[in-house]
This record gives structure tokens, sequence and C-alpha cells, in this order.
């Protein structure tokens, strides 16, 4: 069974040559567009009714957009639709008619992009959990249907690169749970170098599924931690459960819309942070990267970084997905421009993010070393990839740890220029800062 796909390069593809070249993309990833098409169907159902077309994506879609297609919709306990199941169910082993055992780890190789759709596989390969159909189908489309509304009025960010100041290639919305935090944000808090003046308290809807998401992120750290780290947090990770207190809105505006490779910035979430992204709206690719290992586990697992390739993750309308603790020291990420989409029921070529984050009250802005030029500092770690002038960061031996440093270099303003300083971040198993 093909549950991932190594592809070299991407053919550019227009939606009239679509039913043509679906016939050549995994089964997993027509099963993942079918499911944000027909998001009321079982997975089962969608299987079945794909193999007995061949495979063909546009007819199985016309067969299941038919009223008398049975939908033999599975709810779970709580009246939730079941989560798709993993194509593993399917996988028979030839010589013994028994499910097929455990596959054998396959890392990306340098160069090549391995696709990911099946849960399993990406709890395997990457460092985040994904829970496809995460919200029953009415609310995600309620929730697609009132951040769609907000996005009209979401703004680019812009900062500065390479002494050019240059604007975010996709749109964005910031929003906390009170009024107070958000006042706090308008008095306190940087990003960029800068203050932001465009923040929000959550809607209604981004209320409602608030705690939702903080239950299934903290039952799923809990299980990362049993089966990815022998049942011991990563040195830093913090103990104290996840809170989703607040919320950045991406709204990608058709297929050239994207954010670049990054990792997110640790200053108000400290080291080793859960960050939860929900996906609604036509499903866009979501790559990952590794560059650097500084735990003996992930370590000995993927010996040497450089020599992998990127993992793509296509995240489908109502996916969750979960980046757990190792993700923003040791990977990448990025959404990549696409060659093309095929379009979702109600956003068209519009694709909703909602990434929930914990702001630690550890690391309140009232906390954060400042540097010489009176601008709060940004907190990061040495990786790999660390370059700096004077060398000190860039040893091996400092690997994995933190500091902060100036970031009056990135505010979108010409005439302030970046200094030197830096202050190495001490912190204490939790990831709490010693004092
Ligand atoms: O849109 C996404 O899936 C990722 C967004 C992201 O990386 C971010 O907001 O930092
Ligand atoms: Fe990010």
């Amino acid at each position: 069974m093909d549950a991932f796909v190594t592809r070299r390069s991407q053919k550019r593809k227009t939606s009239d040559d679509f039913a043509v070249e679906s016939h050549e993309e995994s089964t997993d990833i027509k099963l993942a567009i079918l499911a944000s098409l027909h998001p009321d169907i079982e997975q089962e159902m969608l299987l079945d009714i794909l193999l007995a077309h061949d495979g063909d994506v546009q007819a199985t879609s016309n067969t299941l957009k038919s009223p008398s297609t049975p939908r033999s919709v599975k709810k779970t306990a709580n009246n939730r639709i079941a989560g798709q199941t993993s194509l593993r169910a399917f996988a028979i082993d030839p010589s013994s008619g028994e499910p097929s055992p455990k596959k054998p780890k396959i890392l990306s190789k340098k160069g090549q992009t391995l696709h990911l759709y099946d849960p399993q596989d990406i709890s395997e390969h990457t460092p985040c959990t994904i829970i496809h159909n995460f919200l029953p189908a009415h609310e995600a489309n309620e929730l697609l249907f009132e951040l769609l509304e907000e996005s009209k009025t979401f703004q680019k960010a812009s900062f500065k690169l390479f002494d050019n100041i240059v604007s975010s290639p996709h749109t964005s919305g910031f929003y906390v749970g009170s009024q107070k935090e958000l006042q706090e944000q308008k008095d306190d808090y940087h990003y960029n170098g800068g203050r932001i003046s465009d923040v929000r308290t959550l809607t209604p809807k981004l209320e409602a599924v608030r705690g939702r998401v903080q239950e299934t992120v903290n039952s799923a750290i809990e299980e990362h931690i049993r089966t990815h780290h022998g049942g011991q947090k990563p040195r830093h990770q913090p103990s104290e459960p996840w809170c989703a207190n607040a919320a950045f809105v991406n709204c990608y505006n058709g297929p050239q819309e994207s954010v670049g490779w990054h990792t997110d910035q640790l200053t108000y979430l400290g080291p080793r942070p859960t960050i939860a992204s929900l996906s609604l709206g036509v499903t866009r690719e979501f790559r990952l990267r590794r560059i650097s290992s500084f735990l003996p586990s992930s370590a000995s697992d993927n010996p040497d970084p450089n020599l992998q390739g990127q993992v793509s993750l296509p995240l489908p309308h109502n996916s969750l997905l979960i980046m757990h603790s190792t993700t923003q020291e040791e990977w990448k990420h990025s959404v990549s421009p696409s060659p093309t989409l095929t379009p979702h029921p109600v956003s068209g070529n519009i694709r909703i993010n909602i990434t929930y984050r914990h702001y630690r009250s550890a690391f309140h802005p009232k906390y954060t070393p400042k540097c010489h030029c009176g601008v709060p500092g940004v907190l990061r770690v040495v990786t790999n990839d660390t370059k700096q002038a004077n060398g000190e960061r860039e040893r091996k031996e400092n690997r994995g740890r933190y500091f902060y440093m100036c970031h009056a270099g990135n505010v979108p303003d010409p005439t302030k220029k970046k200094c030197g300083w830096f202050l190495w971040g001490d912190f204490d198993q939790d990831g709490n800062p010693r004092v």
C-alpha cells in the first residue's frame, strides 16, 4: 500500500487536467482530497468507491455527490464523526493473509520530499500528531464561515530581511482570551522588534473550539512522551498543562500565498513549546525539514539532519496538527506556494489556519531581557545553522543552548540597525527561567 510517496518535483497542474493527473497521486493523497470534499462520508466508504472507479478522484467525487450514495457515517460515543482510519487497516500481507507488520522506519533523503498522509506514518516520521476530521463537520464549517469574514480585515505582517522591508506572503490576525490580555498585548509585547496594534479577542467560535483543542493537545502530549520519549519529557519541556491562551489566524488566499521556512518565536512560549494548528478550507501542503538533533533519542533515530530531505503533509479541512516539543528547536516548517489547488466547496482557494499557542506566565514580557538598543530581545536556540560573528554560538558544544539576542535589526524601520548584544538563557528542567 502506498501510504507515502516520494516525489522529486511536482508537475505543474491546472484544474482542467486534475482528473487525468489524479491517477498518478498516491491513494492517501486521493483520500485526503476526497475527505475534504466529502467530510460526512466514512473513510472506508471513500476508499471502496475510489477503488470501484479505478482510482479516478473526479469520477469518485461525482458519485459521492449523488444523494443515493450511502454515507454510513460512523459516530463515536460523544457523537463526533469518527476520525479517519489508517490505510494500514487495509494492508494485508499476501504470504500470511494477516495485516502487514509494522513498516520499517524510512527517512526522507536529501533533495527529496517524503509525502505522508497516514496519521501513524506522520507520528513515526515527524515530531507531530495529526487528527483528521477533528471537529463535527457543521462546527468546522461554521468556524470557517466566521473566520472567512474576519480575514477580510487581516493584514500582512512586515519585517526586515537583509536591510529590505518585506511583507509576509499571507495575511493574519492575532487573538487573545480577554480585554485585559488584549491591552497587555498592545502595551507590552513585541513582535519583530515592534508592537502590534491589531489584537482581537477570540471570536465566539474560536472560543468554543479552544477547550476541545486544549483537552486533545494535553492528551496528545502525554501520549507522545510515552511513545516517543520513553515516558520522560524532553529537558526544558514545561510540565504545566498546555493552555490555548493565544491564537494566530493565518489566511492564504490562493495558491501563491505561503509562509517561508521558519521556526516560531520562543520569546513568549519559552523553550520546547507545543503548538496546535487547525486547518480549514482548501488543502495545502505543510512541509517540515529537520535542522538539528539535540536529544539522545532523536539523535540516534536521525544520525545526520543534513542528509535528510523534507517531509510534506497535506493539511485538509478540519485537521488538527499538533507540533510537539521538538518541532520548533529541531525542525523548520513552511507552507509552500502550490502549483494548483482543488477548490474547497465553502472557501474555494482560501485556506484558514489557526495556531493555538500557550503564552506562559514565566515568559511575560516584563521578564524579557532588553538589549542595549532598548528593544526586548528575542529568544532563540543554537542550532546546526547558527552562525555568529564572534563564533561563540557557532561552537558545536553550544548546540541546544538558548540565548536572547538583539531584535532591533528586524524592526521594519530602515534607521534601526542590529547590535551585537546577546545573553545566554538559563532554564530549569521545566523550561522556567532560573532567577
Ligand atoms: O499555516 C500553517 O499551517 C502554518 C502557520 C505557521 O507556521 C505560523 O503561523 O507560524
Ligand atoms: Fe510557524
